[in-house]
């Protein structure tokens, strides 16, 4: 799962986990955080997502990272945002209409580029990555933000034999190792194997998808 895996399915296209639509668990579960609304949210492995225009409609400055340019491009021009591009260190930045799109390696980012953010949103990013790159990715994530974050996060569980990732199973003992020290809630908890033709076809027997609400 290095940066030439990723950018090789952008370059062919091949990015089923991209939505057409807002992620209805966003709608649903993101009023449970304890936020006014003008508070900065980062967006890990942010893609493309539509869920970005929503937490940006929904009032926050937000902050993406991604490293894929032409994802970035294509959000910028898919929503006609006319984001102003610059360079900030490792990073080549888009600018505007309340998005700050930083495109580079999550891994190289600096604590100073997270200085404003109070919230997170997680859909398919921990879950995009193999185990050992998710300690990283979350450890990463807990020495980089300031305190008193909170974090809306969707994660699928599945038995991992039956199918290779990415998405990878996380279940929720790993979320909780993980995320030890945090309080962790589970809001939603679903088999949505029903809604998952493809999974289904390569013989897998349950898809549990759920959404945590995790605060420092
Ligand atoms: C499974 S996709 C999910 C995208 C988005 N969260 C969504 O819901 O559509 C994972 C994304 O993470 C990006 N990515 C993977 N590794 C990354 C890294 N180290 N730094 C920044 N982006 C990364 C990939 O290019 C890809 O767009």
């Amino acid at each position: 799962m290095d940066a030439t895996f990723w950018q090789e399915r952008w370059q062919r296209g091949e990015i089923g986990f991209h939505k057409a639509s807002i992620n209805p668990l966003l709608q649903q579960w993101w009023p449970r955080l304890s936020l006014s609304g003008t508070e900065s949210v980062l967006v890990p492995l942010c893609g493309k997502s539509l869920d970005l225009l929503w937490l940006r409609q929904a009032g926050h400055p937000v902050i993406g990272v991604e490293l894929a340019r032409s994802a970035l491009e294509a959000f910028d021009a898919e929503h006609q945002l006319a984001l102003e591009w610059t360079q900030q260190g490792d990073f080549s930045v888009a600018r505007g209409a309340g998005f700050e799109l930083l495109c580079g390696d999550y891994f190289a980012l600096q604590a100073e580029q997270l200085a404003a953010v109070s919230a997170v949103y997680d859909r398919a990013a921990l879950i995009a990555l193999p185990p050992s790159m998710r300690e990283r990715y979350v450890a990463q994530l807990r020495s980089l933000l300031p305190d008193g974050w909170q974090m809306l996060l969707v994660t699928l569980d599945y038995p991992q034999e039956q199918r290779p990732g990415p998405p990878f199973s996380v279940p929720d003992a790993e979320v909780r190792a993980l995320y030890q020290g945090c309080q962790i809630e589970v809001l939603d908890e679903q088999d949505v194997l029903a809604d998952h033709a493809v999974f289904a076809s390569q013989g897998m027997q349950s898809l549990v998808e759920r959404v945590y609400l995790i605060s420092a």
